[in-house]
């Protein structure tokens, strides 16, 4: 089995190259099936709003919700690193309600840092938390919990005017204390420029290739979510094919009583009376 990893092999990977390798997980099955492919990390993300609950954005995702999830997937993936998605309304409030929020995020989950969306606006929420001596990674360029300010789930980063408001995000999110930073939907050129200008790794989910590791969404990229699939999404499974294919089968099985045949039943104990036993009810 391989060695969990901890901040300083991020810190390492970035310095030789190595790309980091990240995924999401909301349950048990994922993150063991994500561990055992030998993934680098699982965001437990508040995309499981859109991805496991069925709600159309992650405004209304709690810290129940999450914490459940980062429960779960922690007992599935105990040798990975894992990421808990702070979600809206948990560290908007104040400085000390973030810090709260975080510390019950490794007390109830065990997870090993927590993520944050914003730039300059949540300098000093990262500064909190990371003075209370936790991890932290910093989101930035599509941030979904701010989309209504955004006008929807859009790419961004494309003019100069919004990519210079980045490169200050970025900045402040690594002088805030952050040790690895996610930027969501914007160009490789921008991405590229910030991963060489930041000594914190540089993570991507839809923001090219040139930086320090990937993220994907494991619905998108195993073929389970229908709703939507982003452009930067390459899919390398089609699970919902999978198994509606497979519902279908089972429920033609079932209607054509070829399902459960003598392989799936408990026979009767040799030598047992059922007959005599029928009999005494009739
Ligand atoms: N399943 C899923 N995948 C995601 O990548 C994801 C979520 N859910 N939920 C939270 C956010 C929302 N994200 C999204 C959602 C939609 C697009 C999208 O459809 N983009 C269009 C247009 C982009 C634009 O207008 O600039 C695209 O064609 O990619 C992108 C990212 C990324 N995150
Ligand atoms: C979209 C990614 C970056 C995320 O924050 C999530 O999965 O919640
Ligand atoms: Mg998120």
């Amino acid at each position: 089995m391989v060695k969990k990893k901890n901040v300083l092999d991020f810190i390492r990977m970035k310095k030789e190259g190595e790309k980091a390798t990240w995924v999401t997980a909301y349950d048990f099955p994922m993150a063991s099936f994500a561990e055992q492919a030998g993934m680098d990390m699982i965001l437990v993300g508040d995309s499981l709003g859109m991805v496991v609950l069925g709600y159309n954005g992650t405004v209304p995702v709690t810290m129940e919700d999450c914490i459940s999830h980062c429960q779960a997937v922690r007992r599935g993936a105990p040798n990975t690193w894992i990421v808990g998605d702070m979600p809206f309304g948990s560290y908007q409030i104040s400085d000390e309600g973030a810090v709260e929020n975080a510390v019950r995020f490794h007390k109830e989950a065990d997870v090993d840092c927590v993520k944050l969306e914003g730039g300059q606006r949540v300098a000093s929420r990262i500064r909190a938390i990371v003075d209370a001596g936790m991890l932290v990674i910093g989101h930035i360029g599509l941030t979904p919990q701010s989309s209504g300010q955004l006008g929807g789930f859009r790419a961004t980063g494309r003019d100069v005017v919004t990519a210079r408001n980045l490169i200050n995000d970025a900045l402040a999110v690594q002088e805030a204390g952050a040790y690895a930073i996610l930027v969501e939907a914007i160009p490789p050129e921008l991405t590229e420029f910030l991963a060489k200008k930041l000594d914190i790794p540089v993570y991507s989910i839809g923001a090219g290739e040139p930086c320090d590791g990937q993220l994907l969404i494991c619905g998108d990229m195993l073929g389970m979510f229908q709703a939507f699939t982003p452009k930067f999404v390459k899919k390398y499974a089609n699970i919902a094919e999978i198994a509606v294919e497979a519902f279908k089968e089972y429920i033609e099985d079932v209607r054509k009583g070829e399902f459960p045949n003598d392989d799936y039943v408990y026979h009767v104990k040799e030598g047992e009376d059922f007959e005599s036993l029928f009999k005494e009810f009739e």
